[in-house]
């Protein structure tokens, strides 16, 4: 049986479990989450996965002894919890499985992630098309990688935005101009959004080409050109990449179904993320 330890069993963690009831059922996959407030999940429904708590009245060795007993830790949980938790896998020698790749725009986080002995997997998340990214970039075939991201005005609203900013988002009504919030690049994007722009920084991940990951993927991130935009006529979230170089013109946009508990996520994170498990489970038995 395959240990699978979920950190974080919010709405991906949640949609997770729900796709992975084939392993689960049969007896393959054995799920644990670790969650903040136990009682509050069971509230919600544990869905059969076993929940420990994450509080911080739990000791680190309470967590450190959960990674031990697992055979592939999952974050899901979001970029901070991802930087504070996820170097403290991959150093005791377990898989890790990122959604919040955003940690990556770290420069300490992704020394520390992507040194083992535990090996780091990326899941595209809400995008994809990484196999002909990948593919040009290793090639040197890419000179300029964009992303342009579109979500609802409301789930970009952010702590450190002043009053009269968060005002202005939320009063934005089906019919107004689109805003543009956010024009840069990836590591400065996570930074303001982290709950919004994991894909940019996925992307830079996807188009990093050869050599050592670290080196490369931090000349990546100063290649890809993100720009957030507040639409508020959007129902969807939606992700326009375009890549373009000596390999071509590529354009790609997605526009997934949302979380059916989170209407700020695309509900194709999930989805991506089981696939992922899958290819890492038959890659090598963890
Ligand atoms: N790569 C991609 O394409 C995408 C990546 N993401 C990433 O995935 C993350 C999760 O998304 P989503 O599931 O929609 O978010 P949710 O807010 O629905 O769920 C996140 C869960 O993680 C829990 N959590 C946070 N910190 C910790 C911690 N230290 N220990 C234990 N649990 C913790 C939260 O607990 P609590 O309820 O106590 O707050 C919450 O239940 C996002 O923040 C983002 O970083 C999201 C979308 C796309
Ligand atoms: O779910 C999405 O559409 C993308 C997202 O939030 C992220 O990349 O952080």
């Amino acid at each position: 049986m395959t240990r699978i330890l979920l950190l974080g069993f919010g709405a991906i963690g949640r949609q997770l479990t729900g796709l992975l009831q084939p392993e689960v059922s049969s007896g393959r996959w054995a799920l644990q989450a670790v969650v903040r407030d136990v009682e509050a999940h069971e509230a919600r429904g544990s869905l059969g996965v076993e929940l420990h708590s994450n509080d911080g009245s739990h000791s680190n060795d309470g967590w450190r002894e959960l990674v031990d007993r697992a055979d592939l830790v999952v974050e899901c949980a979001g970029v901070s919890a991802a930087r504070d938790l996820g170097p403290g896998v991959v150093a005791a020698g377990r898989d890790l499985v990122l959604t919040s790749v955003g940690a990556l725009a770290y420069p300490d986080t992704r020394a520390k992630l992507l040194q083992g002995p535990g090996r780091l997997h990326i899941t595209p998340g809400a995008i994809g098309g990484f196999d002909l990214l990948g593919a040009a970039a290793e090639a040197d075939g890419l000179a300029a990688v964009r992303i342009r991201t579109r979500k609802l005005a409301g789930s970009l609203v952010q702590p450190w935005m002043s009053a009269e900013e968060a005002a202005d988002l939320r009063a934005l009504r089906p019919g107004d101009e689109p805003k543009v919030v956010f024009s840069g690049g990836p590591a400065d994007a996570i930074k303001k959004f982290p709950g919004n722009v994991n894909v940019a920084v996925a992307l830079a991940w996807a188009t990093r080409g050869t050599g050592d990951s670290a080196t490369a993927l931090e000349r990546s991130l100063q290649r890809v050109q993100v720009e957030l935009v507040a639409d508020p006529d959007a129902e969807l979230s939606s992700h326009d990449i375009e890549a373009s170089g000596p390999a071509g013109r590529f354009r790609m946009r997605f526009e997934s179904a949302p979380s059916p508990e989170n209407p700020r996520t695309s509900g194709l994170t999930a989805i991506s993320l089981a696939h992922t498990l899958r290819r890492v489970a038959k890659s090598a038995p963890v």
